[in-house]
């Protein structure tokens, strides 16, 4: 690693960092303290976490989702290096847990579903996930890695065949585990958390979405920054939900107070 960028003014907390001269410059960390994200057509760099005066910026060039091992096997391939950031050495199992044997066949199944779903085979995609689900869970958690992504696909598979409760159902398992995978405010856990409230919304569970899109709107405005066309579709969104859950409060207590009368 010969360059690397520093905060050389203080502390930084969950700001943009701006356009840096050149991004390309930026080394990569299995936990990084920071994230590049395109809001409109400007490139951004920005903060995940507090960072100290002098400490290194870094972004992730893999999935952080992934195992050590795949992490490392991918980095080593495309850029040549061994990661020794902090994570990998003291990287806990926690992304797949016990259960080796079933996992395993979890973990060889997933790029099978990546072709389908690159094919946009959406009722085989949900057929092959739910056998993998019925045959594999309660043993192989929610939160192994591997379940995940096959929990996501379904999810998808049932997005594009208009099964919404089926989507919010297998939606509404990943985000316990999208907590673990993703400590830091994490775009993906941040997209995760809209779609899963879109698919409450649309379900009529008006509370839940009201929630879920407040949880997105805390991950997304550092993630994204404010000014970011997503984070107005959740504001608009949460608007919708709060004068939702007005009116049926309002309908309530009218309903309540002619229940009274008679
Ligand atoms: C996009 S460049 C990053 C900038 C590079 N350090 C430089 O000085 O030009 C990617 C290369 O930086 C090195 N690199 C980035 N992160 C690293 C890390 N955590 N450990 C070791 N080498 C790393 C690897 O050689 C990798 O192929």
């Amino acid at each position: 690693m010969c360059n690397c960028f520093s905060v050389s003014d203080g502390e930084l907390q969950n700001v943009g960092l701006g356009l840096y001269p050149s991004m390309s410059l930026l080394n990569h960390d299995c936990r990084p303290n920071c994230v590049m994200m395109f809001s409109r057509k400007k490139l951004e760099l920005r903060a995940v976490r507090r960072i100290q005066q002098h400490e290194e910026l870094c972004i992730s060039y893999t999935d952080i989702s992934a195992p050590r091992v795949e992490r490392r096997t991918q980095l080593m391939e495309q850029f040549y290096f061994l990661c020794q950031c902090q994570r990998c050495s003291d990287d806990q199992n926690y992304h797949v847990g016990r259960g080796a044997v079933k996992w395993t066949i979890i973990r060889d199944s997933i790029p099978h579903l990546e072709s389908l779903r690159h094919e946009e085979k959406w009722a085989e995609l949900q057929q092959v996930c739910q056998a993998l689900i019925c045959a594999n869970s309660p043993a192989v958690p929610d939160s192994n890695v591997y379940m995940l992504r096959v929990l996501d696909s379904l999810m998808d598979a049932c997005i594009s065949l208009s099964q919404y409760e089926t989507a919010l159902k297998y939606g509404t398992r990943t985000l316990n585990a999208y907590v673990l995978h993703y400590p830091d405010p994490h775009p993906s856990h941040a997209v995760e958390l809209l779609r899963v409230a879109k698919l409450q919304h649309y379900c009529g569970d008006v509370e839940q979405a009201e929630k879920t899109f407040t949880q997105a709107y805390k991950v997304m405005k550092v993630t994204h920054g404010t000014d970011h066309p997503l984070v107005s579709e959740v504001c608009r969104k949460l608007a919708e939900c709060q004068a939702e859950c007005q009116a049926e409060c309002q309908a309530e207590c009218q309903a309540e107070c002619q229940a009274e009368r008679l």
